[in-house]
């Protein structure tokens, strides 16, 4: 894990933007596209919107999504929403975006479409939950086993989250197996809670916390961008 601290979530989401731009440019120049997944909740707008700013060949990217919840579009609790809103501006307007849910009526049917249209990404940011989930992977969901299988081939999966007011809606999410198929994978946190839960799960793989089986199972050094 690759720890990089800062002293507030601005300096942290105005750094996080300017390395995946470089990545991206990067993907862009070696294969003429490149595909990034991001995560939602509350956290990543910050991010998003300083990514957004970035000076890239925004026209060869594809924006998507490490998870979504399975809402119509217009919900307030959409991450598509979330993007449109934040990143899918300015510069940044013209990328594809290929959203994992398209009216959130059948969650088995969003699946399936979604995993036909889906690409590996070339760059992965994801948030984490206090209670260590990370995309929708969630500590007590049914199916977390398969969601957190080394060897999974699918892309994506459908999760209901444990009964639990922070995780409202059933979701589709990335696979472990697909975040580590990413070709850069990056975790943005802020606060100490988190910082606690990361340092835990770093020093001791627990079974039942999500980002540690994403902590030991990445093959190269996880990038962290941690403000206090
Ligand atoms: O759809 C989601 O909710 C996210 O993808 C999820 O994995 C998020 O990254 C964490 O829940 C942290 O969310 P906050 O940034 O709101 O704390």
């Amino acid at each position: 894990m690759n720890l990089h601290a800062f002293a507030s979530a601005a300096e942290a989401s105005a750094a996080l933007a300017q390395a995946v731009a470089t990545d991206l440019a990067a993907a862009i120049a070696a294969r003429g596209q490149a595909v990034l997944a991001v995560s939602g909740g509350r956290s990543p707008v910050p991010f998003l919107q300083a990514l957004a700013a970035q000076d890239i060949p925004w026209q060869q990217v594809t924006v998507t999504l490490v998870d979504e919840r399975v809402v119509a579009p217009d919900h307030a609790d959409s991450n598509a929403g979330l993007v449109r809103e934040h990143l899918l501006q300015g510069r940044a307007a013209v990328a594809a975006f290929l959203p994992l849910v398209n009216d959130g009526a059948d969650a088995a049917a969003e699946l399936a479409a979604a995993a036909v249209l889906w690409r590996t990404p070339d760059v992965t940011v994801l948030g984490m939950g206090e209670d260590g989930h990370t995309a929708s992977l969630f500590p007590a969901a049914s199916n977390l086993t398969e969601g957190l299988a080394a060897a999974n081939p699918a892309a994506l999966l459908v999760v209901v989250p444990p009964a639990a007011p922070a995780a409202p809606h059933t979701r589709i999410s990335m696979t472990l197996a697909e975040l580590q198929r990413s070709g850069k994978l990056y975790l943005a946190i802020a606060g100490e809670t988190k910082r606690r839960v990361l340092d835990n799960a770093a020093a001791a793989v627990s079974d039942t916390l999500p980002i540690s089986h994403l902590l030991s199972a990445t093959a190269r050094p996880l990038d962290v961008y941690w403000s206090a």
